[in-house]
């Protein structure tokens, strides 16, 4: 599939599987669930798509508690291989978020612009706690101002596809992580 697009697999389906795993464990105990407690108490799983939709769906399976979820697009300016910021909502939320539990769940924090953006805007909807978990961090977001709990992978600062991740919409169906070859690009 896409051959010689792909120059090398940075992280393998199967550390993936593991690491979801790792995560929702952590997660589980974070969010444990009250007995007897209202559904308007699970945890909300917010999605911003289109990046976090396979991490979100496998993070969903493997937590051994209930969550709801919510789907986010956003739109973004900039190049392809760089973010430069939000430019707006192109779908919301279905419903409020007020004095709930929400759990962002990002694919990638690379400039941290995004999240930024995203977080401001989810606070000013007063949920009763805001965290965020994503797959894959890379260096810059690492001195963002916002606190990310949940990290999967740590990743040098190169462009990365599959697994959700795309260049020009096309690798998001990649089951693992693999560094793009810039000649695709440049
Ligand atoms: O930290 P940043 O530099 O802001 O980059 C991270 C964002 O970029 C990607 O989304 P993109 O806008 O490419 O859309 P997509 O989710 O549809 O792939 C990714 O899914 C994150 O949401
Ligand atoms: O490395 C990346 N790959 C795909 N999309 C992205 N959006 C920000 N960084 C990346």
């Amino acid at each position: 599939m896409y051959d010689g697009d792909i120059a090398s697999v940075v992280i393998s389906e199967d550390r993936i599987r593991a690491r979801t795993i790792e995560l929702a464990a952590e997660l589980a105990q974070r969010y444990q669930p009250a007995p007897g407690k209202d559904p308007e108490e699970d945890l909300l799983l917010v999605g911003v798509l289109k990046g976090a939709m396979m991490f979100m769906t496998d993070l969903a399976r493997a937590l051994p508690i209930p969550t709801q979820m919510e789907f986010m697009a956003v739109s973004s300016y900039g190049s392809s291989t760089s973010s430069s910021g939000v430019g707006r909502i192109l779908k919301d939320l279905d419903r409020d978020i007020a004095d709930r539990d929400v759990l962002i769940v990002e694919d990638i924090i690379d400039s941290g612009l995004t999240l930024s953006w995203l977080v401001r805007n989810l606070e000013a909807r007063n949920p009763r706690s805001l965290e965020i978990c994503t797959l894959l961090r890379k260096p810059d977001a690492i001195s963002m101002q916002v606190e990310v709990s949940h990290v999967g992978f740590d990743i040098p600062n190169d462009f990365v596809v599959g697994y959700g991740l795309e260049y020009d919409e096309r690798y998001r169906d990649l089951p693992y992580i693999g560094l793009l070859d810039p000649k695709v690009y440049c």
